[in-house]
């Protein structure tokens, strides 16, 4: 039937049967999944239930108690049903309001106590669905349903104890070989602040000694885009495609959540960053159920400030994720993440992050002390000597303050040798004679200690081709250092990697021909296995699985 004629229909109806036919129709729409049209329908009903009450109750001295019994009954269901409706279009502020508007008619009704459970599951508040399923068990539906509502009380209790610890454990879908849906996660916040940053305006600081391989934080995308993109101009086009709808998702979600859009705007647009306000930690907890209610009509963003925050706030999956989810070369997936957004750039990084569904995991890839700001590598840090890293941090749109960065620009602008070094690289000199200069030099430059491993990163490439070269190693290995003297004081100032992990198990498996021998290796190995996928992956086989150690 057409709008019109249907709403002509409506006009002829008396209010029961209007009642009637509405709610028929927002059940089948219901049920046929036509969520927005749904929601309107529902709306028409609820607006006309409200009426007939309040009609019934203020002009019949004595009103018929089961005929608004009866109504409010449909009512509460009504909105029940269209908090369904909004939550499968994650407008969970809204369904939020619909349940409690439906619980204030009907405290205990079942469905709606089941379906403000899932809302508040779906916005990480764990402890306060659980006390909506505590409740609902105590109607007597429950028992109808009880594995249904028992199984969602056991998902909250699991996600509520990682949510305060951040103890989650990869491993098992690792080993089964990432088969189905990624596991589920909880949002956590380890012991962290965010504080003003020597760098450039906030950033994230550990208020404790952070272990390598603890999970520092694990938060929820706001919106997320993934695909496939191919090669060239086709590939160009997808990106721009997914670009554009990870727009439209994140400005839908801030819309639709006074949370996201409060929290959103918490997020720096590149301009003035000094000057940015610092925000309290308890905003970023989902379980803070006062801080919920202050988010209550935030100001909406307008569209030129979201873009910015955007542009200087999206993150890519890295390739480490993108093979922890099984994915191929040519994977992207673009996202917001928004307490991982406070997090700056250091070319000598201590933490890491590692996408697993919507979630991203920030882990610890050295041992990070109390006090010390929390970084990651925006761009590749490792292989990239001071000129190309300015290049990158440039299309960030920053200039890098990093004490790197800071060193490495003293030590060129004084040393002429280093320009040497690099017009050689340029014009392909060989490998070996590459990293013999780098070495020697840094004995005359007098670089010590921890700043060997800076210029080692910088000159990462010729040290990667003659620690995998044989014939390389046949003619300077007894000129330069070992590659595990390299490796180690490498990981020591930008923390693990995957490259330097590479390097360390192909080394092992050609000394020993293809087994892993050498227990002290193996523990070299799998620290720094840490260091690159953090302790989610807690159990030493699922490592070597990934290590490609374990067939
Ligand atoms: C994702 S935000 C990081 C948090 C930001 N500092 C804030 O206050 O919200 C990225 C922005 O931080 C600044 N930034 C991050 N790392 C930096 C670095 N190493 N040097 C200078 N600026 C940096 C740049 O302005 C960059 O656009």
């Amino acid at each position: 039937m057409g709008g019109e004629e249907s709403e002509k229909q409506e006009d002829s109806q008396g209010p029961s049967e209007l009642l009637q036919s509405l709610r028929s129709k927002a059940t089948e729409l219901l049920l046929r999944e036509e969520w927005e049209e749904s929601i309107k329908v529902y709306t028409k009903f609820i607006d006309l239930s409200r009426s007939q009450i309040s009609k019934l109750c203020g002009s019949n001295p004595d009103p018929e108690p089961d005929s608004i019994h009866k109504l409010r009954k449909s009512l509460c269901l009504a909105l029940c049903n269209r908090a369904e409706a909004r939550a499968r279009l994650r407008d969970f502020s809204e369904a939020m309001r619909d349940c409690d508007q439906a619980l204030e008619l009907e405290s205990t009704h079942f469905k709606t106590l089941i379906c403000k459970g899932k809302v508040l599951f779906g916005l990480s508040k764990y402890s306060s669905a659980l006390e909506c399923f505590r409740t609902a068990l105590l109607d007597p539906q429950a028992s109808d349903n009880l594995e249904t509502v028992t199984g969602y009380m056991e998902k909250c209790r699991k996600l509520e104890s990682q949510g305060k610890t951040g103890a989650l454990d990869l491993s098992d879908w690792i080993l089964s070989g990432f088969r189905g849906r990624s596991p589920e996660l909880a949002e956590f916040i380890g012991t962290i602040e965010i504080k003003k940053s020597e760098v450039s305006g906030r950033g994230l600081f550990a208020a404790k000694n952070i272990v390598a391989g603890t999970s520092v934080l694990v938060t929820k995308a706001v919106a997320i885009e993934r695909g496939i993109l191919g090669s060239g101009e086709s590939g160009e086009k997808a990106q721009l495609i997914m670009w554009k709808n990870f727009v439209e998702d994140v400005t839908e979600s801030v819309r639709k959540c006074d949370r996201t859009c409060r929290l959103v705007s918490t997020l720096s647009t590149g301009q003035d960053e000094d000057k940015l306000e610092i925000p309290e930690m308890s905003l970023f907890r989902p379980d803070d159920g006062e801080a919920f209610e202050i988010f209550r009509n935030s100001k909406n963003l307008d569209t030129e400030k979201l873009l910015s925050i955007l542009d200087v706030n999206s993150l890519v999956e890295d390739a480490t994720s993108a093979k922890v989810m099984g994915k191929n070369k040519e994977y992207y997936g673009v996202g917001l993440w928004i307490l991982a957004s406070f997090i700056n750039h250091s070319c000598i990084p201590n933490a890491r992050r590692l996408h697993v569904g919507d979630y991203a995991i920030v882990h610890a890839s050295r041992d990070i002390k109390a006090g010390e700001e929390i970084t990651s590598a925006y761009f590749d840090v490792l292989s990239s000597p001071l000129e190309k890293r300015k290049e990158m941090a440039e299309s960030w749109g920053f200039r890098c303050g990093c004490s790197r960065c800071k060193y490495e620009s003293v030590l060129s602008v004084t040393n002429q040798e280093i320009l040497e070094l690099e017009m050689g690289l340029e014009r392909g000199v060989d490998a070996g004679n590459a990293v013999y200069m780098v070495e020697e030099g840094m004995k005359r430059w007098k670089v010590k200690g921890k700043d060997k491993g800076l210029l080692r990163a910088s000159y990462w490439g010729v040290y990667d081709e003659i620690y995998s070269s044989e014939r390389l190693m046949r003619r300077w290995g007894r000129k330069v250092p070992t590659m595990e003297v390299v490796v180690d004081s490498v990981s020591d100032v930008i923390g693990s990697d995957e490259r330097l992990l590479k390097m360390v198990v192909e080394g092992m498996k050609k000394k020993s021909g293809g087994g892993c021998s050498n227990i002290a290796e193996m523990e070299r190995i799998l620290k720094l296995g840490k260091g690159v996928y953090g302790k989610a992956v807690s159990k030493k086989k699922a490592m070597k699985t990934l290590l490609g150690l374990e067939s």
